[in-house]
């Protein structure tokens, strides 16, 4: 008889929507079983696995936290991905479940693709591909197109392309998704959530079980066992850049930037923490997470923003043999992230660590 295959979860979903918190939760309701997780991040800093091995869960222990942060997983199947599951698979002990957290910016399609490789096929299924979405993002439009501002650049020229990056992304992570995830629940209310429903199912031809959550708590029997064996239904779930390169031209993520800002000691933590919303909002920057040095303090800052919307909390001790230093990713659209404008904000986020640049004052009409 066939050995059973191991059910893979990949875990989608765009910058923040909250794909490690809701793994997280996951893995401290996994009801007994091994979980080993493949984390994929954008950015230079692993963040996200730093986060899930610092968590304090007996099951993110070092060995079971791959990450791959040599780019998006889409774009380094065959040099990352195959090769980690190759490993992963050659251990000792097999686990019960692979979870592989993709990059925001990632497309699922290739990776879902993937496990149709020989090396992957006779071992691992797809159990399912889940699509965590920040509804209140997308209530607030912030995957829709900014129609007065597309009339505007198509009355200055014509020949520009109109695509917008994010909203594409947003449909090619719901294309792929055997359940969406309408996470973030808290933060608006039911009729504004019906809308997003709405708007999600939309961008899906197939019908898809949709959820809603908070900080992506669910339980386990919702995530898991889907059984859906997507890899043998990749054909149904095209991604744009898929449709419009049909035969296989190189995709890439040229319309997002991202670099790690590097300061030391924070001497006034609000003060940091109001100075970089204002810089959040003044560059448009997508996503900005890291750690932070807090003299005085034993344990590391965490800092998380996802928009203008920053949480902060002490998640552990600084290791021994550690370096203190504060080192923040910051990811924002290409167009946005120019080198001149990654080295004003560095600076800038070094002179709010130290103290020296003032929150911009908030103006009444705010
Ligand atoms: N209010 C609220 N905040 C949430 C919820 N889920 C996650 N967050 C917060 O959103 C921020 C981003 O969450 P993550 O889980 O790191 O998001 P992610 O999708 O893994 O982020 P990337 O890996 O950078 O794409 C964190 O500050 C979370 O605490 C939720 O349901 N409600």
């Amino acid at each position: 008889m066939a050995a059973q295959k191991i059910p893979a979860t990949v875990i989608t979903g765009f910058l923040g929507a909250g794909k490690t918190t809701l793994i997280r939760n996951l893995l401290q309701n996994a009801g007994g079983r091994k979980i080993a997780l493949i984390i994929n991040e954008f950015g230079d800093l692993g963040v996200d696995g730093d986060i899930l091995k610092g968590c304090g869960i007996e099951t993110c222990s070092e060995d079971d936290v791959v990450e791959l942060n040599n780019g998006c997983i889409c774009c380094t199947v065959a040099d990352d991905f195959i090769p980690a599951m190759t490993k992963l698979l050659e251990r000792g002990s097999l686990p019960d479940h692979i979870v592989i957290e993709t990059s925001g910016l990632a497309l699922p399609q290739p990776l879902v693709a993937a496990f149709n490789w020989p090396e992957v096929k006779t071992k691992v299924t797809v159990d399912g591909v889940v699509t965590v979405i920040d509804a209140a993002a997308v209530a607030s439009g912030r995957f829709a197109d900014d129609e007065e501002k597309v009339a505007a650049q198509r009355a200055a020229d014509d020949s520009l392309d109109h695509d917008n990056p994010l909203e594409e992304l947003f449909e090619d992570q719901i294309r792929a998704a055997d359940l969406i995830v309408l996470n973030k629940a808290d933060l608006i209310d039911r009729d504004r959530l019906e809308e997003v429903r709405k708007l999600t199912s939309a961008a899906t031809a197939r019908a898809v079980k949709t959820v809603a959550a908070e900080n992506g708590s669910l339980p386990a029997e919702v995530l898991l066992g889907i059984a859906a064996g997507a890899e043998d239904l990749i054909a149904e779930r095209k991604s744009h850049h898929e449709i419009e390169h049909e035969g296989g031209e190189e995709h890439d993520h040229d319309e997002f930037e991202s670099f790690v800002a590097n300061a030391g000691p924070v001497l006034d933590q609000t003060a940091f923490v109001d100075g970089l919303k204002d810089l959040i909002g003044e560059h448009d920057i997508l996503r900005l997470k890291g750690f932070a040095d807090i003299p005085g303090k034993p344990m590391r800052l965490v800092v998380q923003a996802v928009g203008q919307r920053i949480e902060t909390y002490f998640d552990r001790p600084w290791g021994k043999d550690e370096k203190r230093a504060t080192r923040l990713v910051v990811i924002g659209l290409h167009d946005g992230l120019i080198d001149a404008v990654c080295t004003a904000i560095d600076g800038r986020i070094r002179s709010l660590a130290a103290g020296e640049a003032p929150a911009v004052p908030h103006t009444a009409a705010e």
